[in-house]
């Protein structure tokens, strides 16, 4: 109402009298009293403004941005493609922004060191305007940024104090910034670098090391090598605010006679010349071993492997014909129908290679003398009952047969082992994709794949959830590790129907950001429902259109260890496409699947269980994006329960 928005009404009339001299602003009218419903690119929050977003209107003036520091509720502030000039005002005022773009302006002079004063930013876009003087220091205080582009300015002076660990995209392009790239941003491409021709190092050409005179040891300076040997002429990187300037002829002069020199001071010149010998070639020494010694094979990047050249499992010492009376167990393999058999021995006798260790036991991979490679599931408690209440339970896992789930071969049963044997999925998991190698010079995964994935494994999930009346199935362990690609890069759901068998594993496994809110939290009562499972897949479908992990929700740092939350947080509070991952941002024209599918991410994730779709429905809803499902893989349900063979090796 007006009056509560008293003070930002007043803003904003400012504003309109201080940018519009085009008259594009005719919504903000004076005598309409609710500015939040009804002016142009304003939101708010209760009774204060939190976002402006004025683009492409030709605003102009230099008394624009200064008017428009008084909203300082602003979360979001958006000028972009404007006719703003003149200089950034202090900005000070706006400690809640979180993005902040001017780009396409004309703005002049320095960035001002108040931006550094935003330390919920995490969005920063300046590009392509006048700006000129150095990269401020105080932009390290930016802690939570993300993006940062600056490019198609004429920024100078050295960048090889800027440290912003979070960054992810960064655009420092057509400057005239001088020196080193830091060792923080050299991961980046070289386009982020572009068009400066004094830069040097990192995805740039190597930078050359100049040396100044004994008695400053402090002018060791970069400059790239060719072909910018002119321009190196001019760069000396020591303050980190100093502008460029001319490298003076540092070689000491020799002529003794001239100077009059005695012999001591000779001395001490071959003296100092000698210990500054010592120091590039200890320097060089130190920079070409690092180079060199980065690149050698032994720095491998993958997990640990462990193999184990015999076998882990306890079976072991059944199969190897332990002597008649000992009381060992001879356990039963049953193999399912339409796998290929092998015999125990064989399984025993492969050497295995732990994939992982997760809340139900541990991974191997294990591969049989013909070459079949499987994964082994050696479980470490089981909850169920007796022999035949596990026997019954693993036939009913035996029928579940879907393309989109892990194809779950055969079992073994011991009194003390039990191993659970499925094929073995080459392509890693979900998480990994998404989750692992983060970071420039990763291959992103494309919205195509993503969606294919998503449609996967909700096809393996809503299989599930229809193959048995009594007892109603439930995955129980929705999340991105669990979610595996074969051969053809199909996702497929691993440990499906698990949950049942061991409960207390899963509801370990439930923690980390997939727990549905009405899961009982305190740990060994057995429990899992299909509602719940709808609640995993949304944080899975969450975390494919983030690129966030499901326990790591937070942004810049922030404590938020719930993705559905915090996107929720942000949609409200900022714009929809905030919450997508950039990487995304590269593919033209998917907003709106993108939008769908967070639609029904959100509806997935619903805090009230009855709200959410069955997860039929989310299938249904996947292939309406895509108008009936197109390119996302068709699905050949089958569900035979004539399938399970027992086959005792004993
Ligand atoms: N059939 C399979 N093929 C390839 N890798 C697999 C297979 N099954 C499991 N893995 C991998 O082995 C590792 C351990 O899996 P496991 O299922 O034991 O633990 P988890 O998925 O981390 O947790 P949870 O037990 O809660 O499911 C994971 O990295 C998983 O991706």
């Amino acid at each position: 109402s007006l009056d509560t928005l008293d003070g930002d009404l007043g803003a904003l009339l400012e504003i309109k009298a201080a940018c519009d001299s085009a008259g594009r602003l005719a919504s903000w009218n004076r005598s309409d009293p609710s500015p939040c419903a009804s002016w142009h690119g304003v939101t708010c929050a209760g009774s204060r403004v939190n976002r402006l977003v004025l683009e492409g209107l030709s605003l102009s003036g230099p008394a624009c941005l200064p008017a428009v520091t008084r909203l300082d509720q602003l979360r979001v502030l958006s000028l972009k493609s404007n006719r703003l000039s003149g200089t950034i005002p202090n900005v000070s005022s706006l400690s809640a922004l979180k993005l902040l773009f001017l780009s396409h302006n004309q703005l002049s002079g320095p960035i001002p060191p108040s931006v550094g004063s935003l330390v919920r930013l995490y969005r920063l876009d300046l590009g392509s305007n006048n700006l000129t003087g150095p990269v401020p220091a105080s932009l390290n205080r930016l802690s939570r940024l993300l993006t940062l582009r600056l490019d198609s300015n004429r920024l100078s002076g050295p960048i090889s104090g800027l440290v912003l660990p979070r960054l992810q995209d960064l655009n420092l392009s057509s400057n005239l910034l001088s020196g080193g790239v830091p060792p923080s941003l050299a991961a980046f491409p070289a386009t982020a670098f572009a068009e400066n021709p004094a830069l040097c190092g990192g995805p740039l050409p190597t930078c050359r090391v100049l040396v100044g005179k004994p008695s400053r040891p402090s002018a060791t300076t970069v400059a790239p090598v060719p072909p910018a040997a002119a321009a190196a002429a001019d760069v000396v990187a020591s303050s980190p605010s100093a502008r460029p300037e001319v490298a003076p002829p540092r070689r000491p002069a020799v002529d003794a006679s001239r100077a009059g020199m005695n012999r001591m001071a000779m001395v001490a010149i071959v003296v100092g010349d000698f210990v500054v010998l010592v120091l590039v070639s200890g320097f060089l020494f130190c920079y070409f071993w690092r180079k060199f010694a980065g690149k050698s094979p032994s720095r491998l990047h993958e997990g640990e492997k462990i193999v184990y050249s015999s076998s882990p499992y306890a079976a072991q010492g059944s199969a190897a014909g332990a002597p008649t009376g000992s009381g060992f167990e001879r356990g039963k393999m049953v193999f399912f129908e339409g796998t290929k058999r092998f015999l125990l021995e064989d399984l025993l006798r492969a050497s295995a290679e732990m994939l992982g260790k997760g809340g139900y036991g541990t991974a191997y991979r294990a591969v049989l003398d013909d070459g079949t490679v499987v994964a082994v599931k050696r479980l470490r408690e089981v909850l169920v009952g007796g022999k035949r209440e596990f026997e019954s339970h693993m036939e009913i896992l035996g029928r579940l047969r879907h393309p989109n789930l892990v194809p779950f071969k055969a079992y073994y049963y011991a009194r003390d082992e039990k191993l659970l044997v499925y094929d073995y999925m080459p392509n890693g998991s979900l998480f990994f994709l998404l989750h692992g190698n983060r970071g420039p010079g990763r291959t992103p995964l494309d919205w195509t794949i993503r969606m294919r994935i998503a449609m996967g494994a909700a096809r393996g999930l809503a299989f599930i959830h229809q193959a048995s009346r009594s007892p109603k199935l439930t995955h129980g362990n929705t999340k991105s590790t669990n979610i595996l690609l074969d051969k053809e890069c199909n996702a497929r759901l691993a440990d499906a129907g698990l949950a049942l068998l061991c409960p207390a594993a899963a509801v370990a496994g439930r923690a980390g950001g997939y727990r549905a809110p009405e899961a009982p939290g305190d740990g060994r009562r057995p429990w899992a429902s299909q509602r719940a499972d709808v609640y995993a897949f949304g944080v899975v479908l969450l975390e494919l259109l983030t690129g966030k992990p499901a326990a790591d929700g937070g942004v810049g740092g922030e404590a938020a260890a719930d993705l559905p939350r915090w996107v929720q947080s942000v949609v409200r509070e900022e714009w929809t496409a905030e919450v997508f991952d950039l990487e995304l941002m590269r593919y033209k024209g998917i907003e709106e699947e993108m939008v769908a599918m967070l639609r029904i991410a959100m509806s997935c994730t619903a805090l009230a269980p009855d709200q959410r779709p069955k997860i039929g429905s989310v299938v249904k809803m996947i292939e309406d994006i895509r108008g009936g499902g197109g390119d996302l893989s068709p699905s050949h349900d089958s569900f035979d329960s004539d399938s399970t063979s027992v086959s005792d090796t004993a």
